[in-house]
């Protein structure tokens, strides 16, 4: 292999009579006076006799130069057939490489700084960096088999390259990382197995889950090596805003209810005054929404006085209190005037009592599941996690603040608080590009451009990256890139990465699970093949599968009506109430379907008997 054509400080065409060359491979080329650099092979061609070589206007074949050179160098495409490839080179050089400097395979110690800088006990083993099989037999024992693949064909495979392993300490200087690929790419393969390494650090991770798919219980597969193997469950805690999480109603000062009501739909500065009138210290639930409607009742009344006689006859509230009540209702009534304003505040209220997202037990459980260094994932549909994300990070990001800015002044006597890293799909839809002020993007910015001194990360997964917050964008230092299609997205891409225009080309046509990397760690995009996770997707199961798949319930409703075969369709009376001593309750209709479905399976066989109907026989029976 040697250098042909014309060669600048970036980039040399290198040709090889008998070796294809692999794309992001690194070679080593031998010039010394440029101290032999490493380059990496970002387009490969092969020529033969019987095509056309040169084209200028042709966007793909090699220009006239290399061609000519190549001849000089006893490479004669008229009669041969060669290969060709345009490297890169990854030093900074000043002078430009030498033509006809020979090419050569590296060993792994030779390019060892460009591709590992942080050994698997202190980073997060990805994947495989592609282009590099040809260095496994000089890799150390320590780098190896630590990276399993998946082959849709072949099932679980060896790790055939140079593993690649993010230095997760190194987000302390370049924090955050982003997630981006279209359907199917591989992205939620790929976060899952980011958030392993995460938990296998035991790194606190604030997780919001609006797909349901975020368990680790499950080993992906049985062909997993067995020093690879591993589930977490015992490391997460999930739950469910509604059930197991809210919001603590008389822990809200204003800023947060109205943080809370506009995350429902976007709030006006006299509602925020509104709510700050209204609002008292350790309010309950109850009390401040029947203030907010005896408000409104006020408001809507014909005069004060129609009001004053109703509210004093109502039995409802005690004797005692009415005159300190009312008067405090007039008093509101002048500084809170807008009957508009109220009914926004009460609409959007309602909708979050409805949710259920008011709740005593508040975030307790999170807190506990951070401070013990757990993943805890938080689940619930994306609308309601929106509006939780909001106030969930708020809480807990104060917290973590509050404490390292007491540890800063010394101060010994708050309360200890983790690191913590966020982490969600969907991305776009808490911080969301335009125009709108929504809380959760609020809270998200601000991590993303101070949570670095408090040690708050954010690791955020979209597919539609040109819709995410320009700011959060431009902040994830560290970008995860898989299949991406869509011009909008590519574009920003381009702009937010320094991914080159060769691999923007190919990033329409990945395969699942190829991701290009960049990161300010390595100084250049890298080209990484994730690893096959050790646990699995609930939805990794085919939902087409699920119809075919023997259900549980059937057999035992099978193994009740067994001793009742053959069954008349007009006699399905014995096998029902069989069932329901069982407490398995079912129609004549659901019954009839379950024998057709047994005769579909080849169970039981259907015997038209022209009085008694139908009837369901054994296969044997005949
Ligand atoms: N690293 C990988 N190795 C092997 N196969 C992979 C890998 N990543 C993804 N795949 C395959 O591609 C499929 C789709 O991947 P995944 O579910 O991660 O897509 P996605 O990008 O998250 O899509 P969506 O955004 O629609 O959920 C997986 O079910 C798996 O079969």
């Amino acid at each position: 292999m040697q250098v042909v054509g014309m060669t600048n400080e970036h980039e040399v065409w290198a040709t090889s009579g008998d070796r294809k060359f692999r794309l992001n491979e690194l070679l080593i080329i031998e010039d010394e006076y440029v101290g032999n650099p490493v380059g990496e092979v970002i387009e490969t061609y092969a020529l033969n006799p019987f095509i056309p070589t040169v084209d200028e206007r042709s966007p793909v074949l090699i220009d006239s130069d290399v061609v000519k050179t190549l001849g000089n160098l006893g490479y004669h495409i008229q009669d041969e057939m060669i290969y060709i490839a345009k490297i890169r080179i990854l030093s900074e050089l000043f002078y430009p490489v030498k033509t006809g400097a020979v090419v050569r395979e590296p060993l792994f110690e030779e390019v060892e700084d460009l591709l590992i800088k942080a050994f698997p006990n202190v980073g997060l083993t990805l994947g495989i960096i592609q282009g590099t099989e040809g260095l496994l037999s000089s890799l150390p024992s320590e780098l190896s088999n630590i990276a399993p693949l998946f082959n849709d064909k072949k099932g679980v495979i060896s790790q055939n390259g140079v593993p690649f392993i993010l230095d997760y300490k190194s987000m302390q200087s370049y924090p955050h990382l982003g997630v981006f690929g279209g359907s199917g790419s591989g992205k939620s393969f790929g976060l899952r197995v980011i958030i392993e390494e995460l938990i296998s650090k035991k790194i606190p991770l604030l997780i919001f889950d609006p797909h349901y798919e975020m368990n680790f219980k499950d080993s992906f597969s049985d062909e997993l090596p067995d020093k690879f193997k591993a589930t977490f469950e015992r490391n997460c805690t999930i739950v469910t805003v509604g059930s197991d999480v809210g919001v603590k109603f008389d822990s809200l000062g204003p800023g947060d209810l109205c943080n809370l009501l506009g995350a429902v739909s976007p709030i006006t500065e006299a509602m925020e005054n509104a709510v700050a009138s209204l609002l008292e210290n350790k309010d309950s639930r109850v009390l401040f929404i029947e203030r907010l409607s005896n408000l409104i009742s006020l408001l809507e009344s014909p005069s004060e006085e129609t009001f004053r006689q109703e509210f004093m006859q109502r039995k409802d509230i005690e004797e005692k209190k009415k005159s300190y009540y009312l008067n405090r209702l007039l008093a509101l009534k002048k500084q809170v005037g807008q009957l508009s304003t109220l009914k926004s505040i009460s609409w959007r209220l309602n909708r979050l009592v409805r949710q259920g997202i008011f709740m005593d037990e508040g975030i307790k459980k999170i807190e506990d599941g951070l401070k013990a260094q757990k993943a805890v994932i938080v689940r619930g549909n994306i609308w309601m996690l929106r509006v939780y994300a909001a106030y969930v990070l708020r809480s807990i990001y104060t917290k973590r603040r509050e404490y390292r800015d007491a540890i800063q002044k010394g101060l010994n006597t708050a309360t200890k608080f983790p690191p913590f890293i966020v982490v969600t799909d969907e991305a776009h839809n808490f911080a969301p590009r335009g125009e709108h002020n929504i809380p959760s993007r609020r809270e998200i910015k601000e991590i993303s451009q101070e949570g670095r001194k408090y040690g708050v990360f954010l690791i955020l997964a979209t597919q539609r990256p040109a819709l995410l917050d320009d700011t959060v964008n431009a902040q994830l230092n560290t970008k995860i890139i898989f299949r991406t299609v869509r011009s909008t997205d590519l574009a920003v891409i381009r702009e937010e990465t320094d991914i080159g225009s060769e691999e923007i080309k190919r990033l329409p046509y990945l395969l699942s699970g190829t991701s290009f990397i960049s990161s300010p760690i390595f100084g250049r995009t890298i080209s990484v093949k994730v690893r096959v996770s050790k646990t699995k997707s609930p939805h990794q199961i085919n939902p087409f599968d699920e119809l075919t798949e023997k259900n549980e319930d059937e057999e035992k409703i099978y193994n009740i009506i067994n001793e009742f075969i053959p069954i008349s369709e007009t006699n399905l009376l014995d096998p029902l109430l069989k069932l329901e001593e069982e407490d398995i309750v079912i129609s004549e209709d659901q019954m009839i379907n379950y024998l057709d479905k047994l005769v579909d399976q080849g169970q039981l066989v259907k015997e038209n008997n022209q009085l008694l109907g139908f009837t369901y026989k054994s296969t044997g029976d005949n």
